[in-house]
């Protein structure tokens, strides 16, 4: 009896106990049904929300919420219903009887009847007011930014992502977190390994450029860390630059195609002189630098004033193109360069040729355009032709030219037009030499 006494005082006091915690704490304790109506309340709610429990019952949490906020929470906590699972730390806003906001930490268990149904859910509201705006701020920031965010576990699930990255993966965006990049976008996956690998040994996480569904992203991640430094998933920037790189092609085509107009002649499609001056710089400075050899073959067509004249200038034109054609046409070297010098005259650099081979191709050519048999009126032969003068920078002699470069070239394109006002001065249709002023092969009237 006297047991049974100590028994009952025992279970009243819990009971008491029980009664304290539940009414007089900081959280406020709640069951709702199925359709999430609250079915019991402590007295807490008073404390905040402004209403009394008796108040509560009946409502559901949505009612105590601004419109737009229960529409959020409302798609939150719809899939947790869906699942019927457990939850904690769902974050959000509610208007107190007073008007005034609290925003409440929600965490619940779901609670089945007899045959495994859900009947409700069991759980507390902590009020967490000064933090909780502020979670819900950066939330909002990280929901609604333009950039795809995500964060990948160890596992490769994608725990969390925002809207962005949803619409990235359009019909791929998991429905559950337990979807795995892995499936989703298969192919980024071992990029995720290495960077969890970098990660674990402190390195530095490299930017990626990687394409998907015909965009561009630059995607960066982030080691996300646990208490003890561990890595337990990466936080990944995905950002759009599909539109910068079309840019950037654009802008790469359209110089290439400027690149082409400052550096040829548009009648003849070979390189022009502005090109050509800076070519015999760098020609000059290897044949320096290397100890070989240059020449330059002047060459202009012979009484072209006429042919133009009696032609015509189309006539002219299609001449010009004709010798731009054979002369690249000739047997040069890949490192050989033919260029349009000025109206009717044209320049090639003979690089590693000495004086000898020089005339030597310059001869070929002479011989390659009088063998065009055009017909032109004014010239002796009837035909056209061309005179060519030869300049040569010998071998040895550039050792100990002291000249900065740029007259260094003027000097052999001055000794090549030298040659060629002696070319034309002895008949034309011929080659001559810097070196002698001699032909090499007479014309033949
Ligand atoms: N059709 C055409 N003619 C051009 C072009 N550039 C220069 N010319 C002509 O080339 C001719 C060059 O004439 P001149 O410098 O007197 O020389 P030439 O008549 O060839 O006489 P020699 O060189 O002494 O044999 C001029 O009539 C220019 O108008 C061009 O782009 N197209």
């Amino acid at each position: 009896m006297n047991n049974e006494k100590k028994r009952h005082d025992h279970h009243d006091e819990d009971a008491r106990h029980l009664f304290e915690l539940l009414h007089n704490n900081s959280d406020w304790v709640w069951e709702v049904d199925a359709q999430g109506r609250y079915t019991w309340s402590s007295d807490v709610v008073t404390e905040l929300l402004g209403v009394p429990p008796e108040e509560v019952i009946g409502k559901t949490p949505f009612d105590f919420m601004p419109p737009g906020e229960a529409e959020r929470v409302a798609c939150a906590f719809g899939a947790i219903v869906t699942e019927k699972r457990a939850f904690s730390g769902l974050v959000n806003r509610n208007q107190r009887a007073d008007g005034s906001i609290v925003v409440l930490e929600t965490s619940g268990i779901p609670l089945f009847d007899e045959h495994g149904e859900l009947r409700g859910y069991r759980g507390i509201d902590r009020n967490i007011s000064n933090l909780g705006e502020r979670v819900l701020q950066l939330e909002t920031i990280y929901e609604t930014t333009p950039v795809a965010l995500c964060m990948i576990d160890r596992e490769g699930r994608l725990v969390m992502f925002n809207k962005a990255m949803a619409k990235l993966l359009g019909d791929n965006a998991p429905l559950e977190t337990e979807r795995r990049f892995q499936q989703l976008i298969p192919d980024y996956w071992p990029f995720f390994l290495t960077d969890f690998a970098l990660a674990e040994s402190n390195e530095e996480l490299p930017s990626r450029e990687l394409g998907w569904r015909d965009r561009c992203y630059d995607i960066q991640s982030v080691p996300v860390r646990d208490a003890m430094d561990g890595v337990i998933g990466l936080s990944v920037t995905w950002v759009d630059i599909t539109e910068r790189r079309q840019a950037e092609h654009k802008l790469a085509s359209a110089n290439k195609v400027l690149q082409q107009y400052a550096q040829h002649d548009h009648l003849t499609g070979l390189f022009n002189r502005r090109y050509m001056d800076e070519r015999l710089l760098n020609e000059i400075a290897r044949a320096l630098q290397d100890d070989f050899p240059l020449s330059v073959c002047l060459a202009d067509i012979d009484y072209f004033k006429h042919y133009n004249d009696t032609q015509g200038h189309q006539a002219g034109d299609d001449c010009l193109r004709l010798v731009a054609r054979t002369l690249t046409s000739a047997r040069l070297r890949s490192s050989d360069n033919v260029s349009r010098y000025g109206g009717e005259e044209f320049l090639i650099i003979l690089p590693g040729a000495n004086l000898a081979q020089a005339m030597n191709v310059a001869e070929g050519v002479r011989n390659d355009i009088s063998a065009l048999k055009r017909p032109h009126s004014a010239s002796p032969t009837g035909f056209l032709t061309i005179s060519i003068g030869v300049a040569t920078l010998q071998h040895g002699q550039l050792r100990f030219e002291e000249k900065p470069l740029h007259m260094i070239a003027s000097g052999l394109i001055h000794r090549a037009d030298t040659a060629l006002y002696a070319a034309k001065k002895q008949g034309r249709n011929q080659v001559v030499s810097a070196r002698d002023g001699h032909a090499s092969t007479e014309s033949t009237p």
